[in-house]
């Protein structure tokens, strides 16, 4: 068959493919209709039963509506005359004996279609890629693996260089047509512990790392439906950036958090300054909290007087060490036994009191009267208003917030606590009343909660909780309701059988929210599997963190050390898990670049020797032919030589402007600092000012090869010094 028959064959098929999908769709949409309508469960299990029907339902429409773009984009045919059409999900014939139409990506028959080669043909003769647009079949390509046995149109290396030309758009894509062979391997890794993905700029650690979580979903649906997935990124620009990768693979329930949202209730982005940073990431914070909630378990200075009908008792060191000591024997955490303060101190209170009372004429013997003086003193004690302030003051109930912002705001507190530090340290951790909790303090107060145990946040959270139940309501309310099936005159729109606020009444019974919302509102929730990005910027603190929410140590780390800027960051992965899972834990190297051209690698690579004489640059895939280019320009010229530089370099495609911090220039463009565009990518970029981003001896070098290595396409360098030695590569601007 030549192309053109080829083609249209193609077109067939998928358009076949297309109206089984929407019959398929339309059965599920149809069904969960049904059980949203029917009113009939009046038991807690009945009604239990419906809504697991309804969220089954609901992740099935909507698994069916993420495949509609690029639902099938290939085709492997065997040596035995088997063909098997590749796609986003798995399409049975049901009226051909489940005959499989379209098999999942991610499925071992699928396999073949990312790892067979010239070289291991895996039993294919050919693969065939389909471009498409929307629903339609555009082009074919085929890899061509008998040539003796097969005709076909060679070169589906096309495919992937055709998406990676392609403009960018402000979120990423998946790669789930052109996943390449090492790719593949670490996506379907069967490896149940910690794996980290490392590699160089643009290597694909985030899409593989991402394609590995819809994997494991498809493999492991029941445990990781139950116990959920974490995504955890640097900052929200970056979630929401990779945000819709997962969803396009038709997977929602994932929990993406940025490590300053990790402790529910609480948000932030500010960073410290580097010194903070650095020891407020150290594993010296782990006895210095245990320290400063010891610190709060206070014995008076001087006796405290507690005034009772017949008599005034002392409460002082005595009776308070006492208490405290036998508080701390129970091992609860501090909110948890200062019940058990209180009651110790009540009973020696009791003591000192009856004795007072009865002081010359009560016998000790008298058990009966002594009983009856001490239950009446206790109850009086146990109403006590002066009683209430000194426990107060003497073992006061503490929320995290708390317990930080009074340490950190005192010297005197962050000295008596902070055994080993010195006083740079001291001066690092200070902090003002009512500053902002910055993204180091959020591993903090997560130990400090774990220290301190229950605190009365309760109602907050029953609030919250009520207010995210009628969200999911509305939720399921609006998949239905962009359902273009449902959408004419006979058939009754969702929004007409039922309104959010009841749907959220009726699943007040039972915790109905859906996973990933149970599970980002609850500090103790552990993961089934916890993904963590740029992770070489996380400290020792953040480490013992994130292992807390993954006890089983099922995890997918994605780092480059070379592109490490925290002082707090991992100088090897070892350092890091060594401690938590010793020798358990696989690397696996990803070399292949598949974002900057190679003349913008030629460039980056020489800042990267300035980084450390270890690091390999990754090679590029492709090239361009576009050679990066520098402009100098008098100080007073930078503002509109860049304006006028990124009015020409508009058009299709994303556009950064990278610039050092603290940079103020009043320029038409968004400006944006290296540590803002990490992991992110545009296809032309402007970097201004390389000599200033250098000049910070700690990370500046990291700082420039991270800007350098976000451009998909265009490079250029704007700069009002001398150009720095290591970009002497760069040609000057042309026009
Ligand atoms: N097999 C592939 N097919 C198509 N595009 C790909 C493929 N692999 C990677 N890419 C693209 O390459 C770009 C870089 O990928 P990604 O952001 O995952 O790299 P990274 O290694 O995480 O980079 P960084 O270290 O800078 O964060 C993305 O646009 C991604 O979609």
């Amino acid at each position: 068959m030549g192309y053109e028959a080829e083609l249209a064959a193609a077109r067939e098929h998928v358009a076949f493919l297309y109206r089984r999908l929407d019959a398929e769709r339309a059965l599920a949409a149809g069904e969960l209709v049904r059980v949203l309508r029917d009113n009939s469960a009046t038991t807690p299990e009945e009604r239990w039963q419906r809504q697991v029907s309804v969220d089954r339902l609901t992740a099935r429409v909507q698994r069916f509506q993420a495949a509609e773009s690029g639902l099938c984009f290939g085709r492997i045919d065997s040596s035995k005359g088997q063909r098997t059409y590749i796609g986003r999900i798995g399409l049975l014939d049901e009226e051909n004996d489940y005959v499989s139409l379209l098999v999942d990506w991610r499925a071992p028959a699928a396999r073949p279609f990312y790892c067979a080669t010239a070289a291991t043909p895996e039993g294919l003769v050919r693969r065939r890629h389909f471009h498409t647009r929307e629903r339609s079949v555009l082009g074919i390509a085929d890899d061509v693996f008998d040539l003796a046995n097969a005709e076909g149109t060679p070169g589906s290396d096309g495919a992937l260089l055709a998406a990676l030309d392609a403009p960018r758009e402000a979120t990423m894509r998946d790669i789930v047509a052109t996943i390449q062979a090492e790719q593949d391997e670490i996506i379907r890794l069967d490896h149940r512990g910690v794996l980290v993905i490392q590699g160089g700029p643009g290597t694909g650690k985030t899409a593989v790392a991402l394609h590995r979580i819809a994997y494991l979903l498809y493999t492991q649906r029941r445990r990781l439906s139950r116990w959920g997935v974490l995504v955890i990124g640097p900052n929200p620009a970056f979630l929401h950036y990779i945000g819709n990768v997962l969803p396009s693979l038709g997977e929602t329930d994932v929990v993406f958090a940025a490590m300053g949202e990790l402790l529910p209730g609480l948000r932030t982005s500010t960073e410290d300054s580097a010194a903070a940073k650095r020891v407020k990431g150290s594993l010296v914070m782990v006895e210095m909290l245990a320290a400063a909630v010891a610190d709060r378990q206070e014995l008076p200075e001087v006796p405290i007087e507690i005034e009772l009908e017949d008599v005034v008792v002392e409460l002082d060191r005595e009776v308070a060490a006492q208490a405290r000591e036998r508080a701390r024997a129970t091992g609860l955490r501090h909110n948890d036994a200062r019940p058990i303060f209180r009651d110790q101190l009540i009973a020696g209170l009791t003591e000192r009191a009856v004795d007072k009372i009865g002081e010359g004429w009560l016998e000790p013997a008298d058990h009966a009267l002594r009983a009856e003086f001490a239950a009446d003193v206790c109850r009086e004690l146990s109403r006590s208003s002066q009683l209430r302030t000194a426990i107060d003051l003497l073992w006061p109930e503490l929320t995290p917030q708390r317990l930080l912002a009074d340490l950190f705001g005192s010297p005197a507190r962050i000295a008596a606590a902070a055994g080993g530090l010195d006083e740079v340290d001291h001066a690092a951790l200070y902090r003002e009343k009512g500053d902002d909790w910055t993204v180091s303090d959020v591993p903090l107060l997560d130990e400090a909660a774990g220290l301190l145990g229950t605190d009365g946040g309760a109602e907050q959270r029953a609030e919250s909780e009520r207010r995210e139940q009628a969200e999911y309501a509305e939720g399921v309310l609006q998949i239905l309701d962009t359902d273009e099936e449902l959408d004419n005159e006979e058939t009754l729109r969702a929004v007409d059988v039922i309104d959010p606020e009841r749907l959220a009444e009726r699943n007040l019974e039972r915790d109905h929210r859906c996973l990933a919302q149970r599970a980002a509102a609850d500090r103790e929730w552990t993961y089934g599997h916890v993904v963590v990005d740029e992770a070489q910027e996380l400290s020792e603190m953040d480490w013992r963190m994130i292992m807390r929410r993954c006890p089983n140590r099922s995890m997918t780390i994605v780092g480059d050390l070379a592109q490490r800027n925290s002082p707090a960051g991992a100088r090897s992965w070892a350092d890091m898990l060594d401690r938590y899972v010793p020798g358990r834990w696989a690397c696996h190297q990803l070399t292949v670049n598949y974002r900057t051209p190679a003349e913008v690698m030629a460039i980056a690579a020489k800042v990267l020797a300035a980084v450390g004489a270890e690091f390999q640059p990754p090679e590029s895939v492709r090239s361009t032919g576009i050679q990066p280019w520098a402009q100098r320009v008098d100080p007073g010229e930078l503002a509109t030589t860049l304006n006028r530089i990124v009015r020409s370099e508009s058009g299709e495609g994303t556009l950064a402007v990278i610039a050092p911090e603290d940079t103020e220039l009043a320029a038409n463009a968004d400006i944006r600092t290296p540590r803002q565009v990490k992991g992110l990518e545009f296809d032309r970029v402007i970097v201004l000012e390389p000599h200033q981003i250098l000049a910070d001896p700690e990370h500046g070098a990291v700082d420039l090869y991270v800007a350098l290595t976000r451009a998909t396409q265009r490079l250029g360098v704007l700069h009002t010094e001398p150009l720095p030695d290591i970009l002497a590569g760069l040609s000057p601007r042309q026009g």
